[in-house]
């Protein structure tokens, strides 16, 4: 099979997705970047849309890319309009690119119905939107707009799209799952007809509304089409298109394709995250191949035939798409995942299994209270260092008391005083917050900050309370989560009491002494108490 070409439509169909969009100097990055990756094609908007889109390629316009072809995007000429005078097209053309990916009606229903036009002027709108683009010396990609219900309708008609595409010059003919609803044995189907009906080659641009655009990409490769469009994180209209992410590794490491340079995917999950930092959208965690859940272990079963064989729970080595094994503790763990952890930490030699099982036992009991370490990784480390290393936190609380007020403006303070204990010396403070577990964590900051200058870095991320006996009403036990990072790293800490404050207080407790250790061990000069 030839190689597959890979087509990324972040920057226009990823942009149609619910939340996301880029700035200029966004895009111009990710299509640097995803040449970097050896990327086919980047298309990067459609001039006839918008001025952002326009500036984009009057940017891009003289640089000079590996091997990625920018793309301009736009539609058909209008009903009863020349092409040659059609703004769509003529916008193209003034955008400097020399690949145009132009879409089209194939289901006949849209043609009555969105176009409000005839059958036959759909299929000369095609032809002469081709015919024009490839007379001004462009390479012409014709999308095929809902090729699938199109067929599934009426075939004939879909088929007479498709070769006035290719009849008018179409360097390729894109088959699109525009609806995103067609499942995969029938998609397989109808491209292996279509393959073998048409010379032109065969691409395939399929949207996940039914959960299978994957699926659906990789038959439509395997049934002839070569190219495969796409977005990053499977950004795009509703649920999206299909998520290179996912596609790429699946053509490389399972059908053995050429397609993006094997050694390149070691910067898939980078890529993954530089994307959605710049969409300024969350990472989806349990993302196939860049995830950060993609290769985390948490049943004990699994953790311990891991520790055997790798292969026996891990479908491709994390590292080949840059992404990170990570083995959690909880309740489900088993003495394996104490070890893995134990070994992780680098605590020193093996213990025996009685010693492991005590503090397997601790943490169960733990997570029985409502503790939960998975989400606190740095508790989980200060207790592992506590059971192996003899660890002692910095600082001691002798003594807290917090007040809280009603001033005169009506506004709720609070004030919180604190006696602490940091190594033979005693520190008192006293801060004020807008709330108690604010003047906490202000009070702390003061008492440390002379011994430990290096914790003004450390900031509180995110702070989450979850009642964890609710019927108990305002006596129920409460869980508090924290996390805190110090610019390079983040780590998350955990709290349980049925009073909120001290469930807080052990939180942050830990966040300090947490933050103090790793500063410690990174050598931070100031990280060392006087
Ligand atoms: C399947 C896809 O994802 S296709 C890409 C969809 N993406 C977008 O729509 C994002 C960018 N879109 C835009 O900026 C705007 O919709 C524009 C600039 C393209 C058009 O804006 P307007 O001129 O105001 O028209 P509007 O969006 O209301 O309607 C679209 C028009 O295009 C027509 N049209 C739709 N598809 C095609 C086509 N393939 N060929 C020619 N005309 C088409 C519609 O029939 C409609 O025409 P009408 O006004 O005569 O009914
Ligand atoms: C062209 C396109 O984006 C689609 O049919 O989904």
């Amino acid at each position: 099979m030839s190689a597959i070409q890979i087509y990324d439509t972040t920057l226009r169909d990823g942009t149609q997705g619910e939340g996301v969009a880029f700035s200029v100097e966004d895009k111009i990055k990710i299509t640097r970047r995803l040449d970097r990756m050896g990327f086919h094609y980047v298309e990067g908007g459609w001039p006839g849309s918008n001025p952002k889109d326009l500036e984009f390629f009057r940017q891009i316009r003289n640089e000079r890319f590996r091997q990625a072809k920018v793309a301009a995007f736009g539609s058909t000429r209008k009903a009863g309009r020349p092409a040659d005078q059609d703004a769509n097209l003529l916008a193209i053309l003034e955008s400097g690119v020399c690949t145009a990916t132009i879409f089209g009606k194939s289901w006949d229903f849209h043609v009555y119905r969105a176009l409000g036009t005839t059958l036959e002027e759909n299929l000369a709108m095609v032809a002469d939107s081709v015919a024009f683009l490839k007379s001004r010396g462009l390479e012409v990609l014709f999308d095929a707009e809902h090729f699938f219900d199109g067929y599934r309708a009426n075939p004939q008609y879909a088929m007479a799209v498709l070769r006035a595409a290719q009849d008018a010059g179409a360097d390729m003919v894109v088959l699109c799952d525009t609806n995103g609803g067609t499942l995969p044995t029938e998609l397989k189907e109808i491209v292996t007809y279509v393959r073998e009906a048409l010379e032109v080659p065969l691409g395939i641009h399929a949207h996940n509304d039914g959960g299978l655009a994957a699926a659906n990409s990789i038959l439509a490769v395997e049934a002839g089409c070569i190219q495969v469009q796409g977005t990053i994180n499977g950004y795009g209209e509703r649920c999206g298109n299909v998520d290179l992410c996912t596609v790429i590794p699946n053509l490389v490491f399972k059908k053995r394709l050429a397609c993006i340079p094997e050694e390149n995917l070691v910067y898939l999950t980078d890529l993954s995250r530089y994307v959605s930092e710049l969409a300024n959208k969350s990472p989806e965690s349990r993302q196939p191949f860049v995830g950060t859940s993609a290769f985390a272990h948490k049943g004990g079963i699994h953790v311990n035939a891991l520790l055997k064989d790798r292969q026996t729970y891990e479908h491709i080595p994390p590292e080949s798409v840059g992404n990170k094994r990570r083995v959690l503790v909880s309740e489900l763990s088993g003495l394996s995942n104490l070890v893995y952890k134990y070994r992780e930490l680098n605590l020193g030699p093996e213990r025996d299994s009685a010693e492991y099982r005590r503090i397997l036992n601790e943490l169960k009991d733990l997570e029985h209270q409502g503790f939960q370490f998975e989400g606190a990784e740095g508790s989980f480390e200060l207790l592992m260092r506590k059971a192996y290393n003899g660890y002692q936190k910095p600082f001691r609380l002798e003594t807290m008391r917090i007040l809280t007020e009603l001033r005169d403006e009506g506004h709720v303070y609070s004030e919180a005083i604190i006696k602490l204990r940091v190594n033979d010396e005693i520190v008192h403070t006293a801060a004020e917050g807008n709330g108690p577990v604010n003047a906490l964590d202000a009070a702390l900051r003061k008492a440390l900050e002379e011994f430990y200058p290096v914790i003004r870095n450390m900031r509180l991320h995110d702070y989450k309370v979850r009642v964890l006996n609710e019927k108990e009403g305002t006596g129920a036990v409460v869980r508090v989560l924290i996390e805190t990072g110090d610019g390079r790293k983040s780590w998350g800490t955990v709290g349980v009491s049925s009073n909120i404050i001290e469930a807080s207080w052990q939180a942050l407790a830990d966040s300090f002494a947490y933050g103090i250790l790793k500063l410690k061990e990174n050598g931070a000069p100031d990280a060392q108490a006087p």
